[in-house]
């Protein structure tokens, strides 16, 4: 008989949490087309055409993929394979890095409140005020520290370039002036905006025997379960390996996002929800695992000061309406979503109580 020991007990009893909801008949999943917005097309004239098909995928989903964006794929390529490297490093090297606070390495544990996930991560903020991009350990544990800083760094300005472009397109088809209203929140030097590495790794045929009674007839683990982003906009880009489903709007939907490793995938978060008075909905995704597969994404959250007012924006309420939330700054909101669970619905504390609703 094999005894484990203590530690590979609470590791097995760590990763048995990562098996995820049951599939069960109230959450289908669906094979919608993922909409796309096409930024050269836009660019060259196509601009009224595209501008539209984002506004109504920002009503209707939350979720977009941005084609044709003029970010170099090698960029891309080089920040996907330093992260690889350091994610190769042996497991005690990598803790050097963590545990986060919320930033820096961790491991299967998400957040403060007791969530886990079949992942690894790094959590980096990308203000040059807040030191931690330029001095985090895992730069100086990484086998090509310098690179994978200078990638990083290069990458985060390239995606923030696009965020703002895309936050543009957004303020122009909803009507909000000044056009950059959304956009300046990032460009601030004070913009409370994070970057993150997460990999997902393949589940050894091992585990996946010892899972089975309690994978439910899946053959996936959770990476990282289902949420909505707090601040403005996500913008991801991943591997190939697929895994990332998005919720559509009647909550039980899920639709598979197939991967590309050239494109972005946009998230409307909570923020921009409040900002267009709930036109616009933050959407709830989460990630699988593949079993044979590792999958590497990395996203930027693009998120306002801390001091920044979140409020519906002047321009785009009709005449009568109400805002649909509290008057709230970012720190409040960001403070009161650290003490929440991954997958709580954290608007709901801050929307105003309104009859019949
Ligand atoms: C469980 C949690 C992890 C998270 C902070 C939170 O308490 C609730 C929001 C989570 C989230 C989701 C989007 C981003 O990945 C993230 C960095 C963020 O800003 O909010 C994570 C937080 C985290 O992993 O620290
Ligand atoms: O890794 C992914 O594909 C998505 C992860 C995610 O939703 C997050 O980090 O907030
Ligand atoms: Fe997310």
């Amino acid at each position: 008989m094999v005894v484990l020991s203590q530690p590979a007990l609470d590791h097995f009893s760590l990763i048995k949490t990562c098996t995820g909801p049951a599939p069960d008949a109230a959450s289908a999943v669906s094979d919608i087309e993922i909409p796309e917005v096409d930024l050269a097309a836009a660019a060259r004239g196509g601009r009224d055409d595209e501008v539209r098909r984002l506004v109504r995928a920002c009503e209707e989903l939350g979720f977009f993929k941005v084609v044709n964006h003029g970010v170099g794929t090698e960029m891309m390529g080089r920040v996907e394979a330093e992260a690889e490297r350091f994610f190769k490093l042996p497991q005690s090297e990598k803790d050097t890095a963590g545990p986060p606070n919320p930033l820096g390495y961790g491991s299967k544990r998400i957040g403060p409140n007791g969530d886990i996930g079949w992942i690894e991560y790094l959590l980096l903020h990308t203000s040059p005020d807040v030191t931690s991009l330029n001095s985090l350990a895992a730069f100086r544990v990484a086998p090509n520290g310098h690179t994978f800083r200078t990638a990083v760094e290069e990458y985060v300005k390239a995606v923030k370039g696009l965020a703002c472009e895309v936050l543009e397109l957004m303020a122009e088809g909803l009507n909000i002036e000044p056009r950059d209203s959304l956009s300046a929140m990032l460009r601030d030097n004070k913009s409370d905006s994070l970057f993150r590495l997460n990999h997902y790794p393949p589940s050894p045929p091992e585990l996946q025997l010892q899972l089975q009674p309690f994978l439910g007839g899946r053959s996936q683990l959770l990476g990282f379960g289902e949420h909505t982003d707090p601040q403005i906009i996500s913008v991801l880009r991943s591997n190939d390996t697929a895994g990332l489903q998005v919720c559509l709007r009647d909550g039980t939907t899920w639709v598979s996002v197939p991967p590309d490793r050239s494109s972005f995938f946009i998230n409307v978060g909570d923020s921009l929800q409040v900002f267009t008075n709930g036109r616009f909905r933050s959407v709830k995704h989460r990630v699988f695992a593949d079993p044979t597969r590792s999958r590497v994404s990395m996203i930027y959250f693009g998120g306002p000061p801390l001091s920044q007012k979140i409020a519906s924006m002047e321009g785009l309420m009709e005449e009568g309406e109400e805002s649909l939330y509290k008057e709230f700054t970012w720190c409040e909101y960001k403070k009161s979503a650290y003490k929440s669970r991954l997958g709580e619905y954290r608007l709901g504390l801050f929307e105003k109580a309104v009859a019949g609703r």
